[in-house]
């Protein structure tokens, strides 16, 4: 290979136009080239390949080469009728056959059946009976993947199926001792690819794209099989469902032998790995997997290979099948535990912020959050010229309260007084506790006069309602000292310098006599009705 031709990695080929003649690194061409023992094919096969590849050629031609060996019509009849239409009306003529076939079946079958009855009986070396069994199945379910994604020709995806690792045959008769060697070193597929490249420079692929192209098989064939370790997204359909049925193949004899418990049987991971890049539905390709099962002992029996002893595919397949659905109950498990998590987290984190942000005796906000919501208010009102307003509150007498009530008893003199306070809460009038027994409310958008109403009622209120009973049931009322700050009212720099005026004008209050409200800045009493405990 010229030295300047690119290499794909995986399988060592050369990439190039699909017509670019498949060639071998030197040193193993020169012993295949040599070699007499590779593969061959029957003249009656030699000649049907010949014939399909010419694009003149007539269904009268192929007749008449495949009538002149007895077996192979045989083995056409059998398979039109059975194997691909098992519900048409029985061919009864070779021609018919044909006809049903379609020219690409026809030469799967005559290769398959060629290739097959050359099976040797050399040990150790490759195990052509377990060759032949994945190859067959390979080849049914790249048929049936092909018909189930409506591939226009699913007798080719059959035949690529089915030839897809002949070049397994070339390398095992040419070098015998160095691939038995190999074999026996490399546990699955896709390692013995990697340890063919790193042996000879490439794949068996390529080994079979170049055994395809010396019998003169059609070029799609030969770039089919050069194509068949390709992963499954860089590739065509057609060549996914080929290169897709060679690990499904495996899986399935592997499954044969597999623990019955093991949870993560190759072949899940296989059908869920094809079940996601084919896009086909698991269960779907199950059900499908398990229809070959009909299919397969004839279409073994019609190719001259031995059907796997004691195959269960439905077994095996239902089998995956539950274990598939016991994985993904466990996932759906996993992932509502998380879902579960997630929420426990959230509420955590709604805890956290109720618990920063609010005061834990009265449920009110607390200083903290008063202070910040007031800030980002104040801000607002200023950039936007907006009114804002503040009612400072403090209980009066509230140390006697506690010390003639007692401490639990002021509590609960606190929460009434909260509970007062909520009422008066809206969008427009936020709130919360100061400290001690002293108490914000403010209005975003509200002036002096909102202020003051709500002052005023906020005072009515207290006068009417007890905050709570005392042990003999005396109603327990309490008056407050109020101060009322509005923007307007001073040049104040941020929101603490509003609340310092609200607590001046409180204090104002307080030195008054308490049970008033003052205006911050009147310097005067502005109301007068107090009320004591
Ligand atoms: N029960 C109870 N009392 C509290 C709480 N926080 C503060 N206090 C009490 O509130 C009282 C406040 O006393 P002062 O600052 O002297 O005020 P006052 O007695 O209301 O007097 P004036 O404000 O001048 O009318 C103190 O005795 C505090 O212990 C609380 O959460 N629960």
């Amino acid at each position: 290979m010229p030295p300047f031709v690119k290499q794909d990695s995986a399988t060592g080929r050369a990439a190039g136009p699909d017509d670019t003649p498949v060639t071998l690194p030197e040193a193993l061409a020169e012993v295949l080239n040599t070699h007499c023992g590779l593969p061959s094919l029957p003249s009656v096969v030699m000649q049907i390949v010949t014939l399909a590849d010419s694009p003149d050629t007539n269904l009268q031609e192929f007749t008449a080469v495949i009538e002149r060996d007895p077996a192979l019509t045989l083995r056409m009849l059998g398979l039109a009728n059975s194997v691909f239409h098992a519900y048409d009306t029985p061919v009864e003529t070779c021609h018919e056959a044909i006809t049903r076939l379609g020219v690409d079946a026809t030469l799967s079958v005559a290769l398959g059946f060629g290739l097959a009855q050359q099976q040797s009986t050399r040990v150790p070396g490759l195990d052509l009976n377990r060759f032949w069994q994945r190859a067959l199945i390979s080849a049914l379910t790249s048929h049936m993947l092909a018909k189930h994604l409506a591939h226009p020709s699913p007798g080719r995806a059959f035949t690529l199926g089915l030839l897809q690792d002949i070049g397994m045959l070339a390398l095992d008769a040419c070098l015998p001792r160095g691939y038995a060697a190999l074999l026996s070193s490399t546990e699955h597929h896709e390692a013995l690819s990697a340890a063919e490249l790193k042996a000879w420079g490439c794949d068996h692929a390529l080994v079979g794209a170049w055994l395809a192209q010396h019998w003169g098989l059609p070029k799609r064939l030969v770039r089919g099989i050069a194509d068949s370790h390709l992963p499954l997204a860089q590739t065509t359909t057609e060549q996914r469902c080929v290169n897709a049925s060679g690990p499904l193949a495996e899986a399935w004899l592997d499954g044969l032998a597999e623990s019955v418990s093991a949870d993560d049987t190759l072949m899940i991971r296989i059908l869920q790995r094809l079940s996601s890049t084919l896009e086909i539905d698991q269960d779907a390709l199950i059900e499908r997997l398990c229809g070959l099962q009909d299919t397969l002992p004839t279409t073994a029996e019609l190719m001259h290979i031995t059907c796997p002893v004691g195959f269960d595919a439905i077994g095996t397949l239902l089998r995956a099948k539950q274990q598939l659905h016991a994985h993904h109950l466990k996932l759906s498990q996993q992932l509502l535990d998380q879902h579960l998590e997630l929420e426990r987290l959230h509420q955590r984190q709604a805890d956290l912020t109720q618990r920063v942000r609010h005061d834990t005796l009265t449920g009110l906000y607390n200083r903290a959050h008063l202070e910040a919501l007031l800030e980002q208010h104040f801000r607002e009102a200023l950039d936007q010229r907006l009114a804002l307003s503040l009612v400072f509150i403090d209980l009066d007498f509230f140390k006697q309260l506690n010390d003639r009530y007692g401490h639990r008893l002021g509590d609960e003199v606190l929460k009434g007084f909260a509970g007062l306070l909520r009422e008066l809460m809206s969008p427009t009038v936020l709130g919360g506790r100061y400290g001690g027994e002293e108490f914000l409310l403010f209005l975003p958008g509200g002036g002096r006069e909102a202020a003051t109403r709500l002052a005023e009622t906020l005072q009515q209120r207290m006068a009417t309602h007890a905050l709570a009973r005392s042990v003999d049931h005396s109603e327990i009322r309490v008056s407050a000292s109020m101060g009322v700050v509005s923007l307007a009212d001073g040049d104040f720099v941020d929101a603490d310098d509003l609340i310092q005026a609200a607590d001046q004008a409180m204090y104002v209050a307080k030195r008054a006599g308490r049970g008033r409200i003052v205006h911050y800045g009147d310097g005067a009493v502005f109301r007068d009705q107090s009320h004591s405990a």
